[in-house]
């Protein structure tokens, strides 16, 4: 039987800057994060003698139920912080591609965190704070808005938001590390100085949004093309789609998204390509973005 339900949503960095560099090794960042509709689930269930996890869905395969998944990760510090003994199973229906750069393991911990923070009536507050030590990306995640990230990720100002656009996203079947890719950062030049963007008061339609969007980067989008170079040939698909306002990677990659004016036409590119994506065995997804 299950008690509450919640859905993760897949993060995209819409544009992800690399700003300075942190004592201990953190590079610090400016991103735009939004929210796709493509999601995880994650189910509390029975009570249950300590935290316990089940995992199923397509990409379910690839992740161990064991205390290194994040969905256990957030439900014990939660509880340390509660100060409760109070445990549950749980069920995570994974739906995202593992290690993708659309921040699917932080958006699990982040909805763990909301639907054990309405059973035990905890402030949306004190969740950021507990998700923050859980990785750079669960603070946004626990919001599921979009956000301006700056610092590693913690410091979080709400952006307007999104135009009723349609988002592709494509994963070309690549787990790709992230850790890796900001060495390789680092190690092919690392930090580019420039203006920060400026966000209006309002996006009025996608091609104003991608007007501003045109002006940025994905910093981690070369190296990420350098380790994985099948990256290269998804942006460029994205790109040949009718309609595609522009193409670009998400995150740490692999995953690349692209920007259409509705999401009917995101869902007609998906059509489009889905032949070359079942023979390239790449996950696809497409339909709105998350408004606010
Ligand atoms: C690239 C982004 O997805 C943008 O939203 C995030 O900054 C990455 O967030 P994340 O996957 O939650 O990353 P974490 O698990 O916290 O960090 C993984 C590793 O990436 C490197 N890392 C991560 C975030 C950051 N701002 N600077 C870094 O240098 C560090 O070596 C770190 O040990
Ligand atoms: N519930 C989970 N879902 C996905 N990955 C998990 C989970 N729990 C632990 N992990 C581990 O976390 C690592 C990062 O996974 P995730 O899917 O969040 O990466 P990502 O999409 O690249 O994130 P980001 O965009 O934040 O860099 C994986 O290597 C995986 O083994």
């Amino acid at each position: 039987m299950t008690l509450l339900q919640d859905t993760a949503h897949a993060k995209i960095n819409l544009y992800l800057h690399m700003t300075g560099r942190r004592p201990d090794g953190y590079h610090l960042l400016d991103s735009l994060a939004v929210f796709a509709g493509a999601a995880d689930e994650v189910r509390i269930a029975e009570k249950s003698d300590r935290f316990s996890l089940s995992i199923e869905g397509r990409f379910g395969a690839g992740l161990e139920a064991d205390d290194s998944n994040l969905v256990l990760r957030a439900a014990r510090a939660l509880q340390a912080h509660a100060g409760k003994n109070d445990p549950y199973h749980l069920t995570l229906e994974k739906n995202l591609p593992v290690a993708s750069g659309i921040g699917g393991g932080s958006a699990d911990a982040a909805c763990t965190l909301r639907l054990l923070g309405e059973l035990w009536n905890i402030d949306e507050a004190d969740l950021i704070a507990i998700a923050e030590p859980l990785g750079a990306d669960v603070p946004v995640c626990v919001q599921q808005k979009p956000n301006r990230m700056e610092g590693i990720g913690e410091i979080l100002t709400v952006a307007p938001a999104m135009p009723n656009g349609g988002i592709l996203l494509i994963n070309p079947g690549l787990a790709v590390s992230t850790p890796d890719i900001f060495r390789s950062f680092a190690a092919m030049g690392g930090i580019i100085e420039r203006p920060a963007p400026v966000f209006p008061a309002r996006w009025t339609s996608m091609s104003d949004l991608v007007e501003m969007l045109s002006l940025t980067a994905n910093d981690l989008q070369a190296p990420a093309i350098h380790h994985a170079p099948s990256i290269g040939k998804v942006l460029d698909t994205l790109d040949m789609q009718k309609e595609c306002l522009m193409a670009r990677m998400s995150g740490s990659g692999a995953t690349c998204f692209g920007l259409f004016p509705t999401p009917d036409a995101a869902r007609n590119a998906e059509i489009e390509l889905s032949k070359e994506a079942a023979h390239l065995g790449w996950w696809t997804w497409a339909g709105p973005l998350l408004q606010d």
